[in-house]
């Protein structure tokens, strides 16, 4: 049987990902860390893993490049991609908020906000009736209100230790965040079997 193709976001999340994989009893013996190698296969033969870069993930799911995907929540989310989301791995935890200089107030006319998530931004603030102008920046969004480019950021939060570090607050908490699976909707019609039991090893690995 052809094996499912399962494509993992590089990044900080890889490590956890690549260990629950192990629990659930899927083992990639030529994966080593600093590899430049982009395609796996499981020793079994049953899953065949491509690496992409995170925010890609959703795209490789919906296009059915891949039968699913591990990626976090922000992505998810911020993509819009027709997929189904299928199980909470509940690893790389944190959350959405709305920060800025103590002073910043979100009740002005008009916002400008910054966000590696435009998306995810310009809908909450269209809910609260906000008119935003949203900057889109790639990384280092906290230094937006410090320069005076932008009022407030949309961003995830962690430990808090980057906002606190550049003197910005949350002003307000949006979704939590959490790394989840994700499958293309056709392929979960047509390989129904092979992903339920996929999603029962992995269901078992994070219960175990
Ligand atoms: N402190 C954190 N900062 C960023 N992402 C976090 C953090 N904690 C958990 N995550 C989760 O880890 C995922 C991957 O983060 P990572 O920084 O590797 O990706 P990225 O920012 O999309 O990649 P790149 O830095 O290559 O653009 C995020 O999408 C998020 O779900
Ligand atoms: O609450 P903390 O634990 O401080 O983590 C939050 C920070 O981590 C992420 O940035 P990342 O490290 O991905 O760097 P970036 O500036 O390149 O986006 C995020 O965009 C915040 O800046």
């Amino acid at each position: 049987m052809q094996p499912i193709t399962l494509a993992l976001a590089k990044g900080r999340t890889i490590k956890g990902t690549i260990q629950l994989l192990h629990k659930a009893g899927y083992n990639f013996t030529d994966l080593q860390e600093n590899s430049r190698k982009l395609v796996f296969f499981d020793s079994k033969q049953e899953v065949q893993l491509i690496f992409v870069k995170a925010v890609d993930v959703p795209t490789y799911v919906e296009k059915g490049a891949a039968d699913l995907g591990i990626v976090g929540k922000d992505n998810i989310l911020e993509s819009a991609k027709d997929v189904y989301e299928m199980l909470d791995l509940k690893e790389g935890k944190c959350k959405f908020v709305i920060a800025g200089k103590e002073s910043a107030t979100l009740n002005k006319n008009r916002l400008v906000v910054a966000s590696k998530y435009p998306y995810i931004a310009n809908s909450h603030f269209q809910k609260k009736g906000i008119q935003v102008e949203t900057i889109k920046l790639n990384g280092s969004v906290e230094l937006a209100p410090l320069i005076g480019m932008a009022d407030v950021i949309v961003d995830i939060v962690e430990t808090g230790r980057t906002l606190k570090e550049n003197g910005l607050i949350v002003l307000e908490e949006l979704d939590e965040i959490s790394t989840r699976l994700i499958t293309n909707k056709a392929s979960f019609a047509t390989k129904t079997t092979r992903i339920e039991t996929f999603i029962r090893n992995l269901q078992q690995a994070l219960e175990g």
